[in-house]
């Protein structure tokens, strides 16, 4: 038995299986998730949860400065970010099939590590090259760094004044960091709206302008989210495909699955994974619930690519602990196709597979382990998109942002800080800094026990 939660016309759609939440299950849950829904409501009625509002993004005005900048003879982008700062950009320029015509070929820098940065450097035609420098805080350390040697770079190929234009600057409206740095040299400068947290930022301009560079169509992802917002809004429980799939992730996850494995059936759609794993980490992993009790509660996100992980993580899923939520991933309908030639000559036990599409064996393999883990009775839930397409993988953003922020009412936990991270960040400074590092620990300790709570990252 499987359950289409497809009653608003969601594209993807969704799709649980006989481990999800039935009718009677869901009449139990039926107040908390009309209690979650009302809440995030009020919350967004009161400026917060700005992500909510992403889809009103004036996508227009962007496209149009794109189209300027590409015509100034650019063909490359360096985007140097980190976290939710690069990971959905590089996600919705990963699932493109190729690149559009006139569109810029995209470098994403995320990592600090020394070969990946200078082979990518040494490989740059400067005169060329756009850097989009991406940071909300203005202040994180990966991205200042390779920010500065971009910069100081690009100053001696080019020249102070031209290197100027070669930079654009995406970051909170007033931080003493990369804003400043970019008023004073005068980048093009995007802002970060303040009330959507980091990793809900990809329908900004955090991943909306080096998108558009990109040749993407972000008219239409918006439209996606869009519409991928009028079901999440809607009050009623059973027409609300987006509050069923959050009520199955928080309702598996009550009955013991505390991993969340999401498993891609398409090359293009892997790096949502990566996107996702931050999202649904930082936001759901929480030591405290809302009234400061110890919880240590969470879902360990993890990232898995069909059908290549079948030969390497399936065993696993299918026989080791049943504490794993499978959440497939797939493509009716591939941007290519490629064929198993029929000529003859293929052994006999082999020969059902000639003439058959390679997305259609994918196809095959996907309905094969997802059927066996439902036999094994591992819990499954499925989103199937038509196509790889921009307002689908809007749909797709939207639905999941809204998902956590539902999963973090459910949980009575803040979904949109991270308090976690903060400390480790610290005390790296400190070993860079001046600071002994007992002292410098012993601070960030105390700073980090004021600073935890409402922040929004
Ligand atoms: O955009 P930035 O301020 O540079 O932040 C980049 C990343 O930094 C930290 O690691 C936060 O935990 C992330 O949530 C954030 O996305």
């Amino acid at each position: 038995m499987t359950l289409r939660y497809d009653a608003s016309g969601l594209s993807p759609t969704i799709i649980g299986d006989k481990m999800s939440v039935s009718g009677e299950q869901r009449d139990a849950l039926r107040a908390r998730l009309e209690e979650a829904l009302g809440n995030v409501k009020a919350a967004h009625e009161r400026g917060e949860l700005g992500f909510i509002d992403c889809p009103d993004f004036d996508a227009q005005e962007v496209q149009a400065w794109a189209a300027d900048k590409r015509a100034q003879g650019f063909t490359d982008q360096v985007v140097i970010g980190i976290g939710g700062s690069s990971l959905g950009a590089r996600a919705v320029y990963e699932s493109m099939a190729e690149l559009p015509d006139g569109g810029l070929r995209t470098h994403f820098a995320e990592n600090v590590d020394p070969v990946g940065v200078a082979n990518l450097f040494d490989g740059l035609d400067f005169s060329k090259t756009l850097f989009v420098v991406i940071t909300k805080s203005g202040s994180t350390v990966e991205t200042m760094t390779k920010f500065w040697y971009a910069w100081d770079r690009a100053v001696d190929e080019l020249g102070e004044d031209e290197a100027s234009s070669h930079f654009v600057a995406i970051t909170g409206p007033d931080n003493a960091g990369l804003r400043a740095l970019a008023d004073d040299k005068g980048f093009d400068t995007f802002p970060v709206p303040p009330n959507v947290g980091g990793r809900f930022s990809v329908l900004t301009a955090v991943g909306l302008v080096p998108l558009a560079l990109a040749g993407y169509d972000i008219a239409a992802l918006v439209d996606g989210a869009g519409r991928a917002r009028d079901v999440s809004m809607t009050d009623s429980v059973d027409d609300n495909a987006i509050l069923k799939a959050a009520a199955d992730m928080f309702e598996l996850y009550e009955r013991g699955a505390d991993q969340v494995v999401m498993m891609a059936y398409s090359d293009q759609l892997l790096a949502m994974a990566d996107w996702f794993r931050q999202l649904w980490a930082e936001s759901l992993g929480k030591a405290k619930n809302r009234q400061g009790e110890e919880v240590n509660v969470g879902m360990t996100p993890i990232k898995a690519l069909g059908a290549i992980d079948q030969h390497s993580q399936a065993q696993l899923y299918m026989e080791g602990p049943n504490d794993k939520h499978v959440v497939f991933l797939e493509v009716e309908s591939f941007d290519r196709e490629v064929t198993v030639p029929e000529r003859e000559g293929l052994p006999e036990s082999l020969s059902h597979l000639a003439g058959k599409s390679l997305g259609e064996i994918l196809n095959a393999e996907l309905q094969g382990t997802r059927r066996a883990l439902q036999e094994a009775g591992r819990p499954t839930t499925t989103w199937r998109f038509d196509a790889v397409a921009p307002g689908e993988i809007g749909a797709f953003i939207f639905a999941w942002e809204f998902i956590t922020a539902i999963t973090g009412e459910l949980l009575d936990i803040n979904a949109f800080d991270q308090p976690g991270v903060e400390l480790g960040k610290k005390l790296a400074h400190g070993l860079l800094g001046r600071q002994g590092f007992e002292e410098w620990a012993e601070m960030a300790r105390s700073d980090e026990a004021e600073a935890s709570g409402e922040e929004i990252g």
